[in-house]
């Protein structure tokens, strides 16, 4: 094999040409073997095909199965010899247990708080309407603040109809002059006739737990300093003197936390994140490009949204559509964080329903080398974010850390 050659194809007929030209379209050259003529191909090959083997960044398209490849798809499968750190199934991203040892490192530091120290950190929450699913995740905040000795205030509307924004408007300058309250989390949605960004913008951009303020998006959009002279460490959310969306915070922790801690190189890498939301795709563009990463935001509208995943390093996939994103969309070897959190009825389970990602993840667990799985990934992760950032708020308000 010589070392210029980077992609092999066994000629399959018709779906060859798809797979040539969607590897060309990756910018990958690919070099044509037709299968064919078996008389032309080295044995050696016969093993090698089986195995749809990477030469560093080269593949060979095992096409001979048809197993996951579907009409006008190409499968880039890496090989575990040719490149010994890929295994051939991805690990799973532990969010619910990283989310754990955030909670108790916390939940520790609040139990050994000096004796003069009574004040304790106060989450308010404003709950509008009666959907099932907003009530079931104020309850867990809710109870995640009492496991770690936070203090919670919740304000029920549950006839989200009968609202009207002064009410709410009236209750967040409440809490905003209330010294008992350190964050402030509207859950969202709002009923249709409330104006979001209205009753977002009242709160105190200082109990802004959630970063949804306009003037914390602001700082977040901003390459400026904001802390003086001194440069942001984007490495330690702790020293950001300003909130940041929780559940981005939560996927660059899991980034940093995967490989038994060591976390995975973020500088130089392309992220793709699917999605363009206020609550993630943007804010978790943000964050990734701080970190140095070169970033692209595909959407509904996004052309060849294919080919543009299949160059990402990092993938974040935030759209709310289950399993969306295909294996064969994935580079090997890629990092997927799948923020989508999608029921789909299952009638044969208790619940009647179970949750699933954006990324269809058993087929993706075979080509990249982390995901995180739904649920258990990143859900857990967002209340772990909200619980530190109405930590800091604490600390920033009762003087016990700058900025
Ligand atoms: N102002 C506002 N802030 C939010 O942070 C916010 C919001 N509105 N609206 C809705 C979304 C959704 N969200 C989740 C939090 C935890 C899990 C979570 O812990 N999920 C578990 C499973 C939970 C289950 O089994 O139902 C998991 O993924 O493992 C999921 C989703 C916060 N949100």
């Amino acid at each position: 094999m010589g070392s210029n050659v980077r992609s092999f194809f066994v000629n399959h007929g018709q779906t060859t040409t798809a797979a040539d030209q969607k590897l060309s379209k990756v910018g990958s050259p690919c070099h044509l073997m037709p299968s064919n003529n078996s008389k032309k191909r080295p044995s050696s090959f016969i093993l090698l095909i089986a195995y749809c083997f990477p030469v560093s960044d080269a593949f060979v398209w095992h096409s001979s199965t048809h197993r996951r490849i579907a009409k006008n798809q190409v499968l880039l499968y890496p090989h575990p010899i040719t490149r010994p750190s890929l295994e051939m199934t991805a690990k799973d991203i532990d969010g619910k247990s990283v989310a754990e040892s955030i909670r108790s490192e916390l939940a520790s530091k609040l139990a050994s708080l000096p004796a003069d120290v009574t004040s304790r950190p106060g989450l308010a929450v404003m709950l509008v309407g009666s959907r099932k699913d907003s009530q079931t995740y104020v309850r867990m905040k809710q109870k995640a603040c009492a496991d770690c000795g936070m203090v919670s205030f919740l304000e029920e509307y549950p006839k989200g109809e009968d609202v009207t924004e002064e009410m709410l408007l009236a209750k967040i300058r409440d809490w905003n002059e209330d010294e008992a309250v350190h964050g402030i989390l509207v859950q969202l949605p709002l009923p249709k006739h409330i104006h979001e960004e209205r009753i977002l913008s009242e709160v105190d951009p200082k109990k802004d737990v959630d970063g949804l303020h306009p003037a914390n998006t602001a700082k977040l959009f901003s390459t400026a300093t904001h802390a003086g002279a001194v440069k942001l460490n984007w490495k330690d959310f702790t020293s950001i003197p300003f909130h940041i969306p929780c559940t981005p915070q939560g996927c660059i922790e899991l980034l940093d936390r995967i490989n038994d801690g060591q976390g995975i190189e973020i500088e130089g890498k392309n992220a793709v994140v699917i999605g363009r939301s206020n609550l993630v795709g943007m804010p978790v563009a943000m964050l990734l490009l701080h970190r140095n990463a070169t970033i692209t935001i595909v959407h509904s509208r996004t052309k060849n949204i294919e080919s543009i995943i299949q160059q990402a390093d990092i993938v974040v996939a935030a759209v709310g559509r289950a399993n969306m994103v295909q294996a064969s969309w994935l580079k090997p070897g890629c990092v997927v964080i799948d923020v989508g959190i999608n029921s789909v009825d299952a009638p044969d389970t208790k619940r009647g329903y179970k949750l699933v990602g954006d990324v269809n993840y058993a087929e993706a667990k075979e080509v990249c080398e982390w995901i995180t799985p739904v649920p258990g990934g990143v859900g857990p992760m967002t209340i772990a974010m909200l619980l530190r950032n109405t930590w800091n708020s604490w600390r920033r308000a009762t003087g016990q850390m700058e900025g």
